[in-house]
């Protein structure tokens, strides 16, 4: 006997064995898909993690249902092995990894079915009710299976899962599942001669056929030349290319079908193949870009991962360009992480003019469907390639990785927040790359203070740009101060005298302007102005926000809407007010204020479905708009030739955040959305608003100082020891009970600090202290890094698993999960 431990989507530990049918056990390959039965009447996909004929002890083995994938597996043994990397890094379960790798479409569901008990005969203690024998004769009528849903169409019934219930006590039906594969490949109709290629006698035959039929002869001329079926360089031909070309339909190819000269075929195609034409070469290297590119190749001869630290601006993107084509040449594959669905679509036009259809893209914007193409054409083919992709992409099964470039590697979205495996895409690519024996970039105009740090101590390869390519210099940048400008009544809005100067001059010359403010929606809070009250969600902890296209507030967290209310709830009196400015109020009073002037806005509620990012960038570099609005989705990345002016409107809802990476974020921010000044010759001019002009953190902004501000900042890292000085894993304790959530977090806390003594430090509560109606408290664990993180895993772990085998504790209902290297 043969026994499969197998990954099944769970956030449950360890493996669950299955024993292999006998008939199964030849086609059984690690990385195939089965189906497997768990519990009681539920079936998963599960991935096949290892095999052995070794029967594990103390529990009654199930058997696998049915083996999804007898040819080739549909995941890589690599894959396998960083899965087991992410979840043990991180502290998730394997399934869970599993659950965020597999596109849903290779995952089958199960549906109930039900369908009538052969030689059932009524019990005259148990007669059935009218509506059951409606559905009994429903069922007899069908002949065949149905679901539920199908019997509730048939029958116009409602409720009928608590009929059918009944209708299964009483032994007039049964239920199976039936597992449904969601993936449906897209297929497209082919016509090609049906005799072979050359046979010159049978073309006369056909042509000779359709003499008399003008169209249908039109038809065999077009399909005789498209099919190059005369000429020895035979191609296959589409339906639809056809029909155009010759001016026909499909009934004349069917008449052509019937007459035995042509045959229609299906054929299953990816969707992603691209049919413009390659028409750029490589770009021609400036000398700082070349030395640059020189020294990257040297720095791999001894590191396995090299930091390209350029200014904005300086050309990153075209250095890559040149390492992918390096790569693509040696026939390796190359992973290109970007931060932001917004930046692939810039990029794919960039890199598909010189690469062509060996650019893929991957994120999450993409249907299910799509996802799945481009996951087995990955697994198909070990063809070069280069994918470029958001976070999830590193999950793909990668044939001969040859090279990961991490762009905007200091981005905090490269982590996953919720839910688990909360992976840094970043930190897993490097190890991704390591498997393959493949090298890693990591670009970035401001790197992140870790990779700095290990930049500069020997851990990684360092090569700089400090010049903007071309005639380009870096935006002059100037700090206004708010408080000042208020008293002089020099607002008017959300923009400072200065600020409206700045973008006036840039649309009166042509050029564009961008308005950066990381807040979404109209107003960001609504207040009584006669007693204060502030309306709250109802499940969350935070105030709500104003969403005026809608007309009603928002609450970020968890999505709920309410309506704004005419009068306050707490006062009766007539007096709420929307305060603050968010994307969408700082449209209207931008677009009022430069009369003239069109704007464009980029936030999540403008980029809800697929393309609309395209669409927003593609107005924005066609000029279509004058000034861009958006929250920080336009601050990385994009290369806007237009853009001679940046308005940062609240730099103080950046640095105020009680976070120890606040610094570092507002600095990264504000530098980057400042790069997207000025990038083609003529001078870029920035402002940022802020009631703190003495922050330190700002006279770095304004002189393009990263140096500066990193020694500024690893001080501070040094001094209160954080990263990279040491380690963090926040433990995160949720629970419906606040008092409970207290008590579970403090005993917490008290066991932890028994086993990391004064390394542990909390519990408290968060900045938004409920989410979703859960009470949330944050411990916190710092360790050295020197020491020994599998210890450490291993420890929490055991913990865990001690705190929650007592009976009747508290812990058993509340949720518990980990944050390492939290961003
Ligand atoms: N060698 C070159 N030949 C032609 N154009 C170049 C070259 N180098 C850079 N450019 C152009 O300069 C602009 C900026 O380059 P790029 O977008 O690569 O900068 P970047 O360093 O990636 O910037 P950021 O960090 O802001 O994303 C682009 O429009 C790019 O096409
Ligand atoms: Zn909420």
């Amino acid at each position: 006997m043969t026994y499969a431990q197998v990954i099944l989507p769970l956030p449950l530990q360890g493996g669950f064995t299955y024993e292999v049918p006998p008939e199964a056990e030849r086609q059984l390959r690690i990385g195939a898909r089965v189906i497997v039965p768990f519990g009681r009447r539920k079936f998963y996909t599960g991935i096949v993690d290892s095999v052995s004929d070794r029967k594990p002890e103390g529990y009654e083995l199930k058997a696998i249902a049915a083996v999804l994938d007898s040819g080739s597996p549909i995941i890589k043994r690599p894959q396998i092995q960083l899965w087991n990397w992410i979840a043990d890094y991180y502290l998730a379960t394997v399934g869970e990894v599993m659950k965020a790798a597999l596109p849903a479409g290779l995952k089958v569901e199960s549906e109930t079915y039900v369908e009538p008990v052969p030689d059932f005969e009524e019990d005259p203690k148990a007669r059935l009710s009218e509506r059951e024998v409606i559905v009994l004769q429903t069922l007899d009528h069908a002949a065949k299976r149905l679901t539920v849903a199908d019997i509730e169409k048939l029958t116009g019934f409602t409720g009928v899962n608590a009929l059918i219930g009944r209708m299964i006590d009483k032994k007039a039906v049964a239920v199976s599942e039936k597992l449904v594969e969601r993936y449906a490949p897209r297929r497209e109709t082919y016509v090609r001669m049906a005799f072979g290629h050359g046979d010159t006698e049978a073309l006369h035959r056909a042509f000779d056929a359709v003499a008399s039929a003008r169209r249908q002869e039109a038809a065999l001329l077009a399909l005789t030349d498209m099919s190059g079926i005369m000429r020895g360089e035979p191609s296959e031909v589409a339906v639809k290319a056809l029909c155009e070309r010759a001016d026909i339909n499909l009934p004349i190819l069917k008449a052509l079908q019937q007459k035995g000269i042509v045959e229609i075929y299906r054929k299953e195609i990816g969707r992603f193949r691209y049919n413009g034409l390659v028409t750029a070469s490589l770009p021609t290297l400036s000398d700082p870009q070349r030395e640059a590119l020189n020294a990257i190749h040297a720095s791999w001869r001894d590191k396995n991962v090299t930091l390209l630290r350029g200014v904005t601006s300086s050309g990153k993107t075209e250095l890559y360009i040149h390492l992918i084509d390096f790569v693509l040449r040696q026939r390796r594959q190359v992973l290109y992480l970007v931060p932001e669905i917004a930046l692939t679509t810039q990029l794919t036009e960039r890199l598909q003019r010189v690469f062509g259809d060996k650019v893929v893209i991957y994120h999450s914007k993409f249907t299910d469907n799509e996802r799945v193409d481009i996951w087995k054409r990955l697994l198909c083919s070990d063809e070069p390639c280069v994918v470029i992709g958001a976070r999830s992409s590193v999950l793909l099964p990668f044939g001969p990785l040859g090279l990961v470039i991490v762009d905007e590697e200091h981005e905090t979205s490269y982590k996953q927040q919720d839910p688990a495996p909360r992976y840094n895409a970043r930190d897993t690519a490097m190890v991704l790359a390591r498997m393959h024996g493949a090298k890693t970039l990591l670009g970035s105009a401001t790197p992140s203070v870790e990779t700095y740090y290990k930049a500069t101590t020997g851990r990684f390869g360092l090569v700089e740009l400090t010049e903007r390519y071309g005639a380009a210099v870096l935006p002059e940048v100037n700090v206004v101060d708010m408080k000042r400008a208020r008293l002089r009544g020099e607002v008017k809005g959300p923009l400072s005298a200065d600020a409206s100067r700045t973008v006036a001059d840039a649309t009166a010359n042509g050029g564009q302007a961008i308005v950066f403010i990381n807040r979404r929606g109209f107003a960001p809070v609504a207040e009584c102005s006669s007693c204060g009250y502030s309306p709250k969600c109802e499940h969350c902890d935070v105030t709500l926000t104003y969403h005026k296209r809608i007309d009603r507030l928002v609450c970020h967290y968890c999505g709920s809407q309410y309506p704004l209310p005419t009068v306050c709830p707490a006062c009766k009196e007539p007096a709420i007010e929307v305060l603050g400015f968010g994307t969408e109020r700082v449209e209207d009073e931008v677009g009022a204020a430069f009369g003239g002037a069109t704007t464009l806005r980029m936030d999540l509620d403008t980029t809800r479905s697929k393309d609309s990012y395209q669409q927003i960038i593609n107005d924005f570099s066609g000029r279509k708009a004058d000034i861009l609005i958006g929250t920080q989705m336009v601050t990385k990345g994009l290369d806007f030739a237009g853009v001679s002016a940046v308005v940062i409107l609240s730099a103080d809802a950046l640095l105020n955040v009680p976070d120890f990476r606040a610094s570092e974020r507002a600095f990264n921010m504000m530098e980057q959305v400042a790069g997207r000044a000025g990038r083609r010759g003529t001078p870029g001019h920035v402002i940022i608003q802020s009631y703190q002009p003495a922050h330190p953190v700002l006279p770095y902004v304004a002189s393009h100082d990263y140096l500066g501000f990193y020694s500024y900042e690893i001080e501070e890292r040094r001094k209160f020891l954080y990263p990279p000085f040491t380690r963090i894993i926040y433990i995160y304790i949720k629970h419906r009970d606040p008092r409970e959530v207290d008590s579970i977090a403090v005993a917490y806390t008290h066991a932890l600090r028994q086993l990391f003594g004064n390394r542990v430090y909390g519990p408290e509560e968060p900045h938004v202290g409920r989410i979703q109606q859960l009470y949330i408290r944050k411990i916190m664990l710092k360790i050295e890094t020197e020491a020994s993180m599998t210890k450490v895993r291993t420890i929490l772990r055991d913990l865990y698993e001690r705190m929650h085998s007592v009976p009747g504790s508290p812990i058993r209902s509340a949720q518990i999960y980990y944050d390492v290297d939290p961003m």
